[in-house]
């Protein structure tokens, strides 16, 4: 069941995205997209490593397809404030539906009880994605290599600027890194997950990080469980951390982003 899960989302995205536009058209959700919003940084802050040395961009997951319901009851502002206490950099905020239980409530939610900049984490495969994630207040999206034509990952970051909102280009091999990088992406996430498997490596990501360099910022994505990973992915060159399940599972999310960052 899991060798499709990428073109099963795929699949449902595109559903989605022809309901919306029935619901609002595009030409006027691209008005309210160009209304000016305050952005907040996500490029610059993962651009250089804080104090720690290490940067984490904490996640707020509530399910997933690999391990179904991670944490039900999740009170979006609540988990936030944890995140920041704990000194998280960044949030990313899972808001498909279908297969994560999340919202764009939750975005709205997580950034409006914080100073972080956030992420709005789905799987952007049309325009129309880009124009709602302005609208969410999205700080910054992801674009996934995998499930987009290279001219598609090139309109769709530039449309995202055009916004105010930085991109994470997220690539799962060598070859997708050199789209990515063709596409002169900056900030390039490296997933662990075997998306047929849904086995997580971090080897994957230190193998890949040192082909990385200024102004090309790495983040290493999936599977990171512990302060043991992230040293092995920082003696790679990686100091960007994009971590969703074991945070949402500790007991004290803030106490558990201290130990990730060496506290
Ligand atoms: O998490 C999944 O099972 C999953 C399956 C298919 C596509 C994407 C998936 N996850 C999205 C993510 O990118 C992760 O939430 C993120 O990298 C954090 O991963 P983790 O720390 O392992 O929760």
């Amino acid at each position: 069941m899991t060798t499709d899960i990428l073109s099963r989302i795929v699949e449902q995205k595109r559903l989605e995205v022809s309901r919306a536009r029935e619901r609002l058209p595009e030409t006027e959700l691209r008005r309210l997209a160009a209304a000016p919003r305050k952005r907040r940084p996500f490029y610059d802050v993962l651009a250089s490593a804080g104090p720690s040395g290490v940067n984490i961009i904490a996640e707020i997951k509530r399910a997933s397809p690999s391990k179904g319901v991670i944490r039900s009851r999740l009170d979006p502002s609540l988990y936030a404030r944890q995140y920041e206490d704990g000194g998280a950099d960044a949030l990313s905020v899972l808001t498909d539906a279908s297969f994560f239980h999340g919202s764009p409530a939750d975005l709205a939610q997580a950034r409006s009880a914080v100073r972080l900049p956030v992420l709005r984490k789905d799987f952007i495969i049309d325009a129309y994605q880009i124009f709602e994630s302005a609208v969410m207040g999205a700080d910054a999206i992801l674009l996934i290599v995998r499930i987009l034509s290279p001219e598609q990952l090139r309109e769709y970051m530039a449309l995202a600027k055009d916004s105010g909102m930085d991109v994470l280009v997220e690539i799962h091999s060598t070859s997708e890194l050199e789209t990515a990088v063709e596409a002169d992406a900056r900030l390039i996430g490296i997933n662990n997950r075997n998306l047929e498997t849904f086995d997580t490596d971090v080897g994957r990501a230190s193998a890949m990080g040192g082909m990385l360099g200024p102004p090309r910022v790495a983040v290493a994505e999936s599977g990171i469980r512990n302060r043991k990973d992230i040293e092995r992915l920082t003696a790679a060159g990686i100091f960007n951390f994009l971590i969703g399940e074991s945070i949402v599972r500790s007991a004290d999310p803030a106490r558990f982003i201290r130990s990730l960052k060496g506290y």
